[in-house]
């Protein structure tokens, strides 16, 4: 069993529950097994509890890894959640709220829960964090987000998030985010703390979105300087959208700002990416309600709405809506190259600036 160099006076939680046996969700609850925690996983469709079974296979993990015998997958969600001392919900942003509503009534007193899923709810425009604090109160939140694509975290290769508490503070051994970061560390998989719930979460949701953004323009054949800019802009629009939601731009800078756009925006492991790339190349996405989740096209109209209301610029995020209502892509592709010229807005105190909704910087 791996062990963690991490906190290692802090107590790790002892059984783990994972709300949602989609590809994170499985090799979330393959971490925590392997860093030696009891982990079960709940599964929405009987088809993935009977593959299971069958084969110790997830149909929704697209890497040949089997499921130890240890791991309990079952369609019973009190069951799954009943006795467990931390939670982690993994469903899709869109659907978080309901499964949150339908665990709270099972859950223990007082059992802390983990956001994993990545994205901003569509008519509120409440971030993932504050879904689940309306819908679960009385139970301590934390964030885990970063550059972590499942099958590689399935596959136990070296990865590294962040798991995030409001409150700040030190990180003693009994601070929540020290003790889901040692319920989960390994040689493998490190994670690293923060204090910073909403820029954890603005880089998450808003990385997805630019992910297609540069999947387009790899479709449409625009070279890797467009790739680097729209990553780069991409980092501008999210450092600003989190600062004015109270963000430390330093967070955007993390794993869960840079280190998720790098991942996403230049890999076709991503679903974002790959979606984006089909649309940059004329084609039609496929997409079904069943099948795996590209979260980017439903958060760019709830992302975009957010920064409306907030009067936030994000026209990278802006034109990946539009084109998902059917704009052209050239058109919107090009617009992105004119307006005034104006200096670089990237840093901490620029960022603070230019969440100014008076600026109109791209
Ligand atoms: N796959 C990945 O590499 C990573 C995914 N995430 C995030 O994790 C969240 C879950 O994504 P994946 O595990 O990749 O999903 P997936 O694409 O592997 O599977 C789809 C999931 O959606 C669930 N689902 C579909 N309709 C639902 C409904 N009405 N109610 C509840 N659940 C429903 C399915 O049961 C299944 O678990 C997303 O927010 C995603 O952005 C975060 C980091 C990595
Ligand atoms: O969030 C992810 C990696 O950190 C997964 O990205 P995709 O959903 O684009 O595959």
């Amino acid at each position: 069993m791996a062990t963690s160099a991490l906190s290692p006076a802090s107590v790790p939680f002892g059984r783990v529950a994972v709300v949602g046996a989609g590809a994170w969700g499985t090799a979330l609850a393959l971490t925590a097994l392997r860093a030696g925690r009891a982990a079960s996983l709940w599964a929405r469709e009987d088809h993935v509890v009977a593959a299971v079974a069958a084969s110790r296979r997830n149909p929704f993990l697209t890497v040949p890894v089997d499921l130890p015998a240890a791991l309990t997958v079952s369609g019973d969600l009190g069951a799954v959640v009943g006795g467990a001392d931390l939670v982690l919900l993994v469903t899709p942003s869109q659907h978080l709220r309901a499964m949150a509503r339908r665990c709270a009534p099972l859950l223990g007193s007082g059992v802390p829960v983990v956001v994993c899923a990545k994205g901003v709810e569509g008519d509120s425009g409440a971030l993932m964090s504050d879904v689940v604090a309306a819908e679960l109160p009385g139970h301590p939140l934390a964030v885990l987000s970063g550059p972590t694509f499942a099958a590689e975290v399935a596959l136990d290769l070296p990865t590294a998030v962040t798991v995030a508490t409001a409150g700040g503070g030190a990180f003693g051994p009994e601070h929540l985010a020290a003790r889901i970061a040692v319920t989960f560390a390994s040689s493998t998989f490190r994670p690293y703390l923060s204090d910073d719930v909403v820029g954890v979460e603005i880089g998450g949701a808003v990385k997805n979105v630019i992910a297609i953004a540069c999947g387009i323009a790899a479709g449409r054949g625009l070279g890797s300087n467009a790739r680097a800019a729209l990553i780069t802009r991409g980092l501008a629009e999210l450092t600003r959208l989190g600062v004015a939601l109270g963000a430390r731009p330093e967070t955007l800078g993390g794993l869960a700002g840079v280190g998720d756009l790098v991942l996403t925006c230049s890999s076709e492991q991503s679903r974002n990416f790959s979606f984006g790339k089909a649309l940059g190349e004329g084609r039609a996405p496929q997409r079904s309600d069943d099948g795996p989740v590209v979260e980017g096209a439903v958060n760019a109209a709830s992302v975009g709405a957010l920064s409306r209301r907030l009067g936030i610029p994000m026209p990278i995020c802006a034109g990946v809506e539009a084109i998902l209502g059917g704009a052209a892509i050239d058109e919107i592709m090009a617009g992105l190259m004119v307006g005034d010229l104006r200096p670089e807005a990237l840093t901490a105190e620029n960022a603070v600036r230019i969440a100014n909704p008076a600026s109109t910087d791209r």
